[in-house]
C-alpha cells in the first residue's frame, strides 16, 4: 500500500500527506464539537430544561468555521502532494529513454510508453494527493472517535471500532482479485493502443489497398476484448464497494444497537445515546472513502510497476566518445539476427578507416543495413565485437555515438516547420551561410531559392516534397551535423540521376576529410570507393577495391554485369566497365 520507491521519488510529498492527514483531523474534532453543540440542545429540549443555546451556537458557529477552513486546507496539502510527482515521472520516464537511445523500441513498444506516462502518470495523482492521506485518516480518525465516546459507552465505542478493521480486510481479499486483473487490464490496454498507433500510421495503404475495413473489424474485435475487461474491473470495483458499504452500515449499526439497549436499560442518559448515534458513521466514513481511492490507487500502482520496470531497462554505460586520430568503426566475428532462431549476420568483420570511403555491396536482404542499424548502436544484441574509436560501442553513451555517427536513410523523418527548422535540428549553431552549403551540397538550393529560401514550409514528414527532394534535405541536416562518421544508406535512391550524381561527388569530397560508408544498390555509386565489403546473404564474401573485387569476387562481378546489363538496356551506360566471365 505504502510503496517505499515511490515516495522516495518525490520526498517532499511526505510532509503534504502528513498536513492533509492533520487539517482532516481538524475537521473531525469540529465535528464532533459540532455534533455535542446540537446533541446538548437535543438533550435539553426532551428533558425539558432550559436550552443551552448561546453556548451551543458559537460552539457550532466555531466548529463550522473550523470545518471549512480545515477543508480548504486539507484541499490545498493534498494538491500539494500530488503536484510534483506527474512532473518527476514523466521527466524521468523521457530521460530514461534517451539513455536508452534508439535501442528502446527492442524493449518497449511507443504505445506502451506513451499510455504509461500519460493515464499511468495521471493515476499516481490520486495515490498521493489522496489515497495516502486517506489510509493515515482513516486509522487516525476511528481511534480518536473511540477515545471521545469511550467515556460515554465503552460498549457502543469498542463494537464500533472493532468493525473498522472489517473494512481493510474487505479491501486485502478485493486486493488480491484486483492485482491479477488490473495486470491482464493493463497489457490488453497497451495491446489496444499498440494496434491502433499502427493502423493510424499506416492508414494510407491501408486505404490504397481497400484493407481498411478488414483492419477495422480486428481493432473492433480488441476493443470488445478491451470492454470486457473493463467491464470486469468496474464490477469488481463496484461489488466491493457494495461489500464495504454493508461493513459499514453493519457496523453503524450495532454500535447504535449497543447505545439503545444500554440507553433503554438505563445506564446511559439520552445525550450520551444521541452523541453515538450522530457520531457513529464518521467511524466507518474514512474507510469507506477508502475504499473508493482504493481502486484508482490500485491502478495507478499496477502502472507505476510498469513505470519502474521502463526505469530498470539496462542501459548503455555513460562512458563519452574522445574523437582521435584513429577513431573508426569496427566489427569483429558479429552474428545477431531481430529474432531469436533467425541469424541475419554471421561472423561479419569489417573495419571503416578514420578517413575515406568505405562501401557495402550486396543483393537485396543480404544484411546491409543491418550492419549500419549496429554502427549507430540500435541494437546491443548480437555477438562478437563492435568497436567505435577504439571502444566497445555498448561502452559509449548514446549522445556520444550520436554525436560520432550519423545514419541517413530512405525516410529519414522530416519535421513540420520550415527547411531552417529541420536543419536546426542536426546543428542548432549552424549559420545561414553554412546552412546554404550543405544546401548547396546536397543540390536543394537552386530549388529553395525559387520558393521561401531557409523559410520554406516543411510539412509533417515532408510531405510537401517531392521524394528526392526529401532524402536531398535529409542529406543537408547530415552535412550540417559535423559528426566523424557519415553512414549513407541508400541515401541517393529516390533521386534523378543528375542530383544522384552531384550529392555523390559531396559524399567523395566528404570521405578526403571525414569516415564515409555508403551502402547502395547502384555500385557505379561505389566504383571510387576506398573499400568495398560485399556482403552475401549475412556473411562478408568479399572486400577490396571495385577492380580487385571485378578479378577476384564472382558474386561482386555479378552484381556488377547484371547492374551494366540492365542499365544499358534503360540506355543509362554510366558504366565504364563491363568484363566476361
Ligand atoms: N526490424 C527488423 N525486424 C526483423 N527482421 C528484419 C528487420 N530489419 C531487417 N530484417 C531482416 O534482416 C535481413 C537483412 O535485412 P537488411 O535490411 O539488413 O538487408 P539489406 O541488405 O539492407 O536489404 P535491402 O538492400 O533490400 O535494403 C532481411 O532478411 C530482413 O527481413
Amino acid at each position: 500500500m505504502m510503496d517505499r520507491r515511490l515516495l522516495s521519488l518525490v520526498p517532499q510529498a511526505m510532509g503534504h500527506i502528513l498536513a492533509t492527514v492533520g487539517w482532516q483531523w481538524v475537521g473531525l474534532v469540529s465535528n464532533i464539537a459540532l455534533v455535542w453543540g446540537i446533541v446538548s440542545v437535543l438533550a435539553a429540549l426532551a428533558a425539558g430544561g432550559e436550552l443551552p443555546l448561546a453556548t451551543a451556537a458559537s460552539l457550532c458557529a466555531a466548529a463550522c468555521a473550523g470545518k471549512v477552513a480545515s477543508s480548504a486546507l486539507s484541499q490545498k496539502s493534498s494538491f500539494r502532494a500530488s503536484e510534483d510527482i506527474k512532473f518527476v515521472l514523466r521527466e524521468k520516464i523521457y530521460r530514461k529513454l534517451l539513455r536508452l537511445g534508439p535501442a528502446y523500441s527492442e524493449k518497449l513498444t511507443t504505445a506502451e510508453v506513451v499510455q504509461v506516462s500519460v493515464e499511468g502518470t495521471e493515476q499516481l495523482e490520486t495515490y498521493f494527493g489522496q489515497f495516502l492521506p486517506q489510509l493515515l485518516y482513516a486509522v487516525l480518525a476511528p481511534l480518536t472517535l473511540f477515545a471521545v465516546l469511550f467515556p460515554f459507552s465503552w460498549q457502543a465505542a469498542v463494537v464500533l471500532l472493532a468493525f473498522v478493521p472489517l473494512i481493510p480486510l474487505t479491501i486485502m481479499v478485493v486486493q488480491r482479485i484486483a492485482k491479477r486483473l488490473l495486470s491482464r487490464y493493463w497489457d490488453q490496454y497497451t495491446q489496444l493502443g499498440d494496434g491502433f498507433l499502427e493502423n493510424l500510421q499506416g492508414l494510407a495503404t491501408l486505404k490504397i489497398y481497400q484493407a481498411d475495413a478488414a483492419r477495422h473489424e480486428r481493432m473492433n474485435a480488441e476493443a470488445e476484448r478491451f470492454r470486457i475487461i473493463t467491464m470486469k474491473v468496474l464490477r469488481m470495483q463496484l461489488n466491493s464497494i457494495i461489500v464495504m458499504d454493508i461493513v459499514a452500515l453493519g457496523g453503524a449499526a450495532a454500535g447504535i444497537g449497543v447505545a439503545l439497549s444500554q440507553l433503554a436499560a438505563g445506564t446511559i442518559d439520552l445525550f450520551s445515546f444521541l452523541f453515538i448515534v450522530l457520531l457513529s458513521a464518521e467511524f466507518f466514513l474514512p474507510m469507506r472513502l477508502l475504499g473508493s481511492f482504493f481502486h484508482i490507487a490500485m491502478n495507478g500502482m499496477a502502472a507505476s510497476g510498469k513505470i519502474f520496470a521502463l526505469l530498470d531497462l539496462d542501459e548503455p554505460a555513460e562512458k563519452p566518445l574522445r574523437a582521435s586520430a584513429g577513431d573508426a568503426i569496427s566489427l569483429a566475428d558479429v552474428t545477431f539476427g531481430y529474432e531469436e532462431g533467425r541469424t541475419v549476420l554471421e561472423g561479419v568483420s569489417l573495419d571503416v578507416p578514420a578517413v575515406g570511403m568505405t562501401a557495402i555491396v550486396g543483393a537485396s536482404g543480404s544484411g546491409k543495413s543491418t550492419v549500419a542499424h549496429l554502427m549507430a548502436g540500435g541494437s546491443d544484441a548480437y555477438a562478437g565485437d563492435i568497436l567505435v574509436g577504439g571502444k566497445p560501442i555498448r561502452s559509449v553513451s548514446v549522445e556520444s555515438l550520436a554525436r560520432h555517427v550519423v545514419t541517413v536513410r530512405i525516410g529519414s523523418y522530416l519535421f513540420g516547420g520550415t527547411v531552417r527548422s529541420n536543419l536546426a535540428v542536426a546543428n542548432r549553431q549552424a549559420s545561414d551561410d553554412e546552412m546554404w552549403r550543405a544546401l548547396e551540397s546536397a543540390a536543394l538550393a537552386d530549388y529553395l531559392r525559387g520558393q521561401n529560401g531557409l523559410e520554406t514550409a516543411i510539412d509533417e514528414g515532408g510531405s510537401n516534397l517531392s521524394g528526392g527532394q526529401r532524402q536531398r534535405l535529409a542529406v543537408a541536416r547530415a552535412l550540417l551535423s559535423g559528426a566523424d562518421v557519415y553512414v549513407f544508406d541508400e541515401a541517393t535512391s529516390n533521386i534523378d540521376v543528375e542530383s544522384e550524381e552531384r550529392i555523390m561527388d559531396v559524399v567523395r569530397a566528404l570521405s578526403q576529410v571525414k569516415s564515409v560508408v555508403v551502402i547502395s544498390h547502384r555500385l557505379a555509386n561505389v566504383v571510387r570507393a576506398d573499400r568495398i565489403y560485399v556482403l552475401d546473404r549475412g556473411r562478408v564474401t568479399g572486400c577490396g577495391t571495385h577492380e580487385g573485387l571485378l578479378e577476384g569476387c564472382s558474386a561482386y562481378a555479378d552484381l556488377w554485369n547484371s547492374q551494366c546489363e540492365l542499365e544499358s538496356y534503360r540506355g543509362g551506360g554510366a558504366h565504364e566497365a563491363r568484363i566476361e566471365l
